[in-house]
């Protein structure tokens, strides 16, 4: 039975994560993220995805207060920004995101991009967040195998979680078992492909068959490949529909999907970014 506000992993620190969270990217308004949010609490999502280059925290603070629950009660994950990395820079940009979201934790905060030239002493402020509580879990985002190969060198904690893009168009496979054998739960964003992957033919088959609608196979495609969402909607019914997740899809029809890839992004390839911050540290040289 997959009750959205009950259901969560049990990431490697110890701490709970809800497999369904609301994405917040594009959210820019103020009234239409109090009523996404609510829409979306009432729901059952708990947990709710911003991040520094978003530019919506504060507006996401202020939906989340105006829900009128404890703290306790909702999950929020943050990300700094790939012009905020660094040591000094990821304190200081992590303190004042936690000042524009009005809370003195965030439960989950993510690396957004891997770069080259500021790697380490970015992750080591992460760890020093962690330990005075700022951040409850400390986790990456668009990392790749070899990205978090090289970030075990030298990590006295691993991430936890992985935020990457996947969808049946970008299956990831590889990365996620990756992710798994090193006991960190892989967060889909763009879940739906930002809408392209819904109308594959056979999608739409499986949604009529299941009287569901496309993006309700995909996402329960990812809960049952072991893998957390984050889909964004600012529409009431699809915020609903998001959520209603109760049904299964047979093993024949997980097949189906787990061989759509193309390897088809909607967004940047994590390589090419990290390798522009190498590029940037010989420049600076
Ligand atoms: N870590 C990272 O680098 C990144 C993280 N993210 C995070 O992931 C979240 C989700 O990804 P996002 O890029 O927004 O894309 P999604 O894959 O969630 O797709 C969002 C789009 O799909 C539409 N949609 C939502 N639900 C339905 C539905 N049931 N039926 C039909 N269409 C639907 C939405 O329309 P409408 O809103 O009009 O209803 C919107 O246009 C982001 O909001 C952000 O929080 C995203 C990109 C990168
Ligand atoms: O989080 C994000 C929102 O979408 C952007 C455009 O694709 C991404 O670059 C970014 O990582």
């Amino acid at each position: 039975m997959f009750e959205p506000a009950k259901t969560t992993y049990q990431l490697n620190d110890g701490n709970q994560m809800p497999v369904l969270g609301f994405g917040t990217y594009q959210l820019t308004k103020p009234a239409l993220m109090n009523q996404s949010i609510q829409a979306a609490y009432e729901s059952g999502y708990r947990l709710f995805d911003t991040a520094q280059y978003y530019r919506n925290e504060k507006m996401l603070g202020d939906a989340i207060r105006n829900l009128g629950v404890p703290r306790q009660d909702v999950f929020i994950v943050d990300k700094v920004t790939e012009m905020n990395q660094g040591h000094d820079l990821t304190i200081d940009s992590t303190n004042f995101s936690l000042q524009q979201l009005g809370t003195d934790y965030v439960d989950l905060l993510l690396v957004h991009w891997p770069i080259a030239d500021k790697f380490f002493e970015t992750w080591e402020a992460f760890e020093e967040l962690k330990k005075q509580g700022k951040a409850r879990s400390i986790g990456v985002s668009n990392f790749t195998r070899s990205q978090l190969e090289l970030l075990k060198t030298q990590a006295d904690e691993m991430p936890v979680v992985n935020q990457i893009e996947t969808h049946p168009y970008l299956n990831q496979t590889p990365l996620i078992k990756f992710d798994k054998d090193q006991s960190i739960v892989t967060q889909a964003w763009s879940p739906l492909g930002r809408g392209v992957v819904l109308d594959n033919p056979m999608i739409q088959k499986m949604a009529a068959h299941h009287e569901k609608s496309p993006a309700q196979i995909v996402l329960r495609w990812d809960i049952q490949r072991g893998v957390a969402v984050i889909p964004k909607s600012q529409t009431p019914a699809r915020i609903a529909q998001n959520a209603d997740l109760n049904f299964e899809l047979s093993d024949d029809e997980m097949s189906m999907l787990d061989v759509m890839n193309r390897n088809q992004r909607t967004g940047n390839e994590p390589e090419l970014v990290y390798e522009l911050g190498k590029q940037y540290k010989q420049f600076k040289k």
